[in-house]
């Protein structure tokens, strides 16, 4: 990013947190850490609650139970909104742009914790908001009407927005979705710098599983709102723990020559020995 992360130390802590729908609770004494320099993803089968979890982490929806704690010991639910947005920034699933906006001003709307009540001064506002159109490759598409903008380049203007409002905490639910092949490692590369060259804590939901042992440090694996596994992804991702959570078999290599992990699922399509036997 153009300038250091603003906000205060990086890093934040889920301890056994409950998080509902009215009576309904979906995530179950969950814990989690998001530690500055690092990348944490979360995975899990649809519906299995790892949006959930990350809404919670920003107060989207405050925990029913258990408590949420950053670095520097400010409580969550302590925090002032604008507090709360200086510190950690969420790129949602859900989004709608406002009508008329175009590609430059979308992205200026991260920079409003950073300014004054009154819409005042942002001195690192100019210069934050060129890079993130920058590292997101909408530098040419900046005075184009969002509306008028594809799936993608659409997802690259509202992940700009989250890099410009520049927190120490960044959490992303799929970036990747919409994206064509370049631009999934290209963010996944950004990702990856914001944790090694600016130490931001990244939490990022994914559901392709090599891109997530590829980008993560740890993964946190859900399943039906619980917590099930957590740990480096080599840990993580083993073919036990994968066809117990997906429901079916997922074969697991790791690559001798980069120890990378990849994972395979086999239906009935692709594996071979059931195809032959049905034949
Ligand atoms: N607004 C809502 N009101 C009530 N229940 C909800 C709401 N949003 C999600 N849920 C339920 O909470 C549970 C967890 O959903 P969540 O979206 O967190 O899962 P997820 O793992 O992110 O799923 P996906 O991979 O499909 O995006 C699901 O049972 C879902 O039906």
């Amino acid at each position: 990013m153009s300038a250091s992360p603003t906000a205060s130390p990086a890093g934040v802590s889920a301890r056994e947190i409950d998080v509902a729908y009215g009576d309904d609770v979906v995530v179950h004494a969950a814990s989690i850490s998001l530690d500055a320099g690092t990348v944490t993803a979360l995975i899990g089968p649809n519906g299995s609650g790892k949006s959930t979890l990350l809404r919670a982490l920003a107060r989207l929806h405050p925990p029913v139970a258990g408590d949420v704690t950053f670095a520097d010991g400010a409580e969550l639910r302590a925090l002032s909104g604008r507090e709360l947005a200086r510190r950690i920034t969420l790129l949602s699933q859900h989004r709608t742009a406002p009508g008329g906006v175009c590609v430059r001003e979308l992205v200026e709307f991260g920079r409003h914790p950073h300014r004054s009540r009154w819409g005042g001064r942002d001195p690192e506002g100019h210069s934050a908001v060129a890079r993130a159109m920058e590292l997101t490759g909408l530098t040419a598409l900046a005075d184009r009407p969002v509306q008028a903008l594809s799936g993608g380049q659409a997802q690259r203007v509202w992940l700009a927005s989250c890099l410009a409002q520049d927190t120490a905490l960044l959490l992303l639910d799929e970036p990747t979705n919409h994206l064509d092949l370049r631009y999934q490692v290209e963010v996944l590369d950004v990702l990856r710098d914001l944790a090694d060259e600016h130490g931001v804590g990244v939490g990022v939901v994914l559901h392709d599983l090599d891109q997530a042992a590829a980008v993560a440090d740890r993964l946190l694996l859900l399943e039906s709102g619980r917590v099930t596994a957590h740990g480096a992804p080599r840990d993580v991702l083993t073919a036990e723990n994968l066809t117990r959570a997906y429901g079916i078999r997922v074969d697991v290599d790791i690559d001798p020559a980069d120890g990378r992990v990849h994972t395979r699922a086999v239906g009935r399509f692709n594996d071979t020995a059931v195809r032959a036997a049905s034949a």
